[in-house]
């Protein structure tokens, strides 16, 4: 059996402040395969941040991981020293891809500076020989006269150039893992085809995996292979994208999908706002925007529910299906 190359389970974050410990994240559970693309969906405020910064051992001095498990390819991150995320995890075996090109880049330091800087951080080696390995990146991320642009500085760059050099960046170090965290949402409709078509290519030829952060169903829908959808810090459904997207179990999915403009007839929003962690309603946290809602859904949390093979639903609707 191939080894994940990462698997959460009942992943709680907790955090600090003047009203007392929010579990920030609550039961977070999925799992990416090698050469797969998995899509974490949510919207603001869920924790897809927290969750990245979870997984990156980069949380804030007030929140700490409270219970669960984080494998990567088959290793206990958790365990790790914060010496040994730095050298041999973070931006080498894991590769990030920042959300805004803008503001990634230093504007002061040409791109062969700073992108050497990194391959040279992890690496250490012969000057040439990582110049030589960043131009072929370059090209192979299709950046325009790579020779050229190690000498060029950020703002002589497009948007989606810059995307480009950071997904460069983000593989510079062979990862096994790339976390992209929405990467094309500062970019125009088109580059950000560009990107995404990017992005696939890369997957597949490296048979790395993809943890893919956002807000957007419709990239999902044209990038990722499996979704996790969570809510208010949970995972409240997972599955295969096309599943999910054709059949969404839980009414939050449903709810998101609504209000997506290419898959509803008219738009609809979801009433309310997503709770802050500190007043979390008890039991299911999305039940008090919930059409389906029962009495019981504020009694208890929901255990998960896997209605199919490969998909998993936390709502009490299913289990009181599930036990029918
Ligand atoms: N340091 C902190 N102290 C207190 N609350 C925090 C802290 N960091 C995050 N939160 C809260 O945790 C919840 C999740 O935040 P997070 O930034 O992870 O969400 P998100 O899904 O990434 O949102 P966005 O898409 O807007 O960036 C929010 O309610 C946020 O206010």
């Amino acid at each position: 059996m191939t080894v994940p190359a990462l698997a959460i389970t009942g992943l709680r974050v907790g955090i600090r402040s003047d009203e007392g410990m929010a579990r920030i994240l609550d039961h977070i559970a999925f799992s990416i395969a090698p050469g797969c693309i998995l899509g974490v969906v949510g919207e603001s405020g869920c924790g897809k941040s927290t969750l990245i910064r979870t997984i990156l051992g980069i949380l804030p001095p007030a929140a700490e991981i409270v219970a669960g498990s984080i494998l990567f390819e088959g290793e206990d991150l958790r365990a790790f020293s914060e010496a040994e995320l730095n050298r041999a995890v973070r931006g080498s075996r894991i590769g990030f891809v920042p959300q805004d090109p803008y503001l990634a880049l230093n504007p002061l330091f040409t791109i062969g500076a700073q992108l050497l800087e990194v391959m040279r951080w992890h690496a250490p080696g012969e000057r040439r020989s990582h110049s030589t390995r960043l131009v072929e990146l370059l090209r192979r991320v299709q950046l325009p006269d790579p020779e050229a642009a190690l000498a060029r500085y950020p703002h002589q760059f497009s948007g989606g150039q810059r995307q480009r050099l950071l997904i460069a960046a983000a593989l510079a170090c062979s990862p096994r893992l790339v976390i992209a965290d929405e990467p094309t949402t500062a970019l125009d409709v088109t580059t950000q085809q560009q990107i995404l078509r990017l992005l696939r290519e890369l997957v597949d030829e490296l048979g790395i995996a993809m943890l893919f952060v956002t807000h957007d169903l419709g990239v999902v829908a044209e990038l990722c292979d499996e979704v996790s959808v969570i809510y208010a810090g949970q995972t409240v459904e997972s599955g295969p994208t096309a599943a999910m997207l054709d059949r969404p179990l839980h009414p939050y999915t449903r709810a998101l999908l609504a209000c997506h403009p290419d898959r509803s007839e008219g738009f609809t929003g979801i009433p309310g706002a997503v709770p802050s962690p500190l007043r979390a309603p008890p039991g299911c946290r999305f039940a008090p925007r919930c059409a389906g809602a029962r009495p019981a859904c504020t009694g208890r949390s929901p255990a998960p529910q896997w209605p199919e093979p490969g998909r998993s639903v936390d709502c009490i609707l299913y289990e009181a299906k599930a036990a029918a």
